[in-house]
């Protein structure tokens, strides 16, 4: 099984109600953690790499190191540039064998991110390739980027139809409360289902994607922090709420914070229980069991994709 795109998928998706998970990878361990979860439950997958990822592994280890793991598995997976911030670099990617590029325009005005999205659509569209874009703008950290709870707006429905018209996009990022790392609300979890069920409404059928859809699961926090790190305060999106969202129109959900959190923890844990220990596989074979035993429980009791490979 080749790389493939995400359109049969989310189709799959769309009419079964659930979603397909989006997993940021940067390094050997966090691929092979999830492609076995993958494995082992019978999901499609969709790996994605940041501009991030790009600079810390170099694009051409992670490329490699994902056609390893199709070679590996033979589970369908996606290979998709996660947050691309202008067509050069989604280019870069569409040339370099990505199946699906992200461009993200969202901080530009509405106009622009048409522009610009356009752009991208028709470059990869005559080579095989599938775009996200987003509208609307999320609260959080973005490659060391952060956008202020009071800068973030949310999508406007009536703007995304013209969006996709207009630009002939394959999946829409939303933003209805969202938001990128560990700290997402303040109080109570809240997101905006109304305007989620209006999108849906007047773009039937069409492919939606939630980014900042970290849970944030308090046991890996306290973990980490009970190993000598400090993050607290951490607070995710309920995974009831990620439920409801797939039956709504969400097809892909993005995960990284609850990879990063797993991974972290787990080499905490190993290092403070094992102080003699200094072979860096035990440790990060720590990180990948944690990575993996993450996703399967993603796939199998939040998102629903477990059997649809
Ligand atoms: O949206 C994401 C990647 O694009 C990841 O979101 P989290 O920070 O909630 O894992
Ligand atoms: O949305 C952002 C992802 O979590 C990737 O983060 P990064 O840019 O630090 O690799
Ligand atoms: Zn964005
Ligand atoms: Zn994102």
């Amino acid at each position: 099984m080749p790389l493939v795109t995400s359109k049969e998928m989310f189709q799959k998706a769309y009419e079964g109600g659930y979603a397909v998970g989006a997993f940021n990878v940067n390094n050997m361990e966090i691929i092979q953690g999830i492609v076995e979860a993958g494995k082992e439950e019978n999901a499609p997958l969709i790996l994605q790499v940041s501009a991030g990822a790009r600079k810390y592994a170099k694009p051409v280890y992670l490329r490699k190191l994902v056609e390893a793991a199709i070679e590996d598995t033979g589970l369908p997976i996606v290979l998709h540039l996660d947050h691309g911030e202008n067509f050069e670099i989604c280019k870069a990617c569409v040339d370099d064998g990505f199946t699906s590029v992200m461009i993200d325009g969202s901080k530009h005005p509405f106009e622009e991110n048409i522009a610009i999205t356009k752009q991208v659509v028709e470059y990869a569209h005559e080579r095989g390739v599938v775009v996200e874009a987003e509208l609307g703008k999320l609260a959080g950290i973005e490659d060391n980027v952060k956008v202020t709870e009071r800068e973030a707006t949310f999508t406007d429905p009536d703007q995304a139809v013209e969006f996709v018209e207009r630009t002939g996009v394959d999946s829409l990022a939303v933003a209805i409360g969202t938001s990128h790392g560990a700290y997402k609300f303040k109080g109570e979890p809240k997101l905006d289902f109304e305007r989620l069920e209006k999108i849906t409404k007047m773009l039937p059928g069409f492919p939606l994607v939630l980014h900042g859809a970290s849970t944030v699961l308090p046991e890996f926090v306290e973990s980490c922090n009970k190993y000598g790190g400090s993050i607290p305060g951490a607070k995710g999106v309920p995974e009831e709420m990620l439920k409801k969202a797939a039956g709504m129109g969400v097809c892909k959900i993005n995960i990284d914070t609850d990879l990063r959190l797993a991974m972290t923890a787990s080499v905490r844990k190993y290092l403070a229980e094992n102080p003699s220990e200094f072979d860096p596989r035990k440790y990060l074979g720590a990180g990948r069991d944690a990575i993996k035993e993450m996703v399967r429980h993603k796939i199998k009791n939040v998102l629903g994709c477990n059997g649809k490979a």
